[in-house]
């Protein structure tokens, strides 16, 4: 297993360790041990799935109690992927970091707590699974808007973003 730096320090990029034979390939997507040692000493304790059609941007989302660490993976398709410093003591608050994630490259990222998540899906569709250290909290989940100006996150859209009601109505970043 590879874990790559990003222009954030705590947001990492993981790069798995791909067995590949005649018949396809084998990864470990997560092992605990293995992730306490080398990434950050995270439990999680719920698994999500998405399934995304192309031009889907969902995001940008944290909960305010009950934060999560999250690892993402891509297991159908590819997505651009982003993480925004909401931590308001940082040296990086308001600063973002994307990469683009797909089951062909097998990249993950982990997004630790005090930052937003959300993703802009490149492929047809795109089957996002990812691991939280905590547990759905809806009263205090957050939205940031995709396309806040302060942010000004690169997104690499084509064609206006399908959106869902709630990201339509999120927040906007005050430094
Ligand atoms: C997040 C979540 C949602 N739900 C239910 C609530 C809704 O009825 C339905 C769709 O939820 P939502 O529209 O919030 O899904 P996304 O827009 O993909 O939200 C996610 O998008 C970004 C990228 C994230 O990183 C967050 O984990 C998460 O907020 O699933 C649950 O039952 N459990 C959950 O953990």
């Amino acid at each position: 297993m590879q874990v790559l730096a990003t222009a954030i320090t705590e947001v990492k990029i993981i790069v798995p360790k791909v067995f590949q034979d005649e018949r396809g390939y084998f990864l470990e997507t997560w092992q605990h041990a293995r992730f306490k040692e080398l990434v950050a000493p995270v439990d999680f304790v719920q698994d999500n799935l998405s399934l995304s059609v192309k031009g889907t941007l969902r995001g940008l989302h944290w909960q305010e109690e009950q934060a999560q660490d999250k690892l993402i993976s891509v297991v159908q398709g590819e997505i651009f992927d982003v993480a925004v410093d909401i931590r308001k003591e940082s040296p990086t608050y308001g600063k973002w970091v994307a990469e683009v994630l797909s089951a062909d490259n097998h990249k993950q990222m982990f997004i630790p707590k005090g930052f937003a998540h959300g993703f802009y899906v490149l492929s047809d569709t795109a089957m996002v699974h990812y691991k939280c250290s905590d547990y759905y909290h809806p009263k205090s989940e957050r939205c940031l808007r995709w396309d806040d100006p302060t942010l000004a996150i690169e997104w690499p859209l084509d064609g206006e973003p399908l959106i869902s009601a709630k990201d339509a109505a999120g927040l906007c970043f005050m430094r």
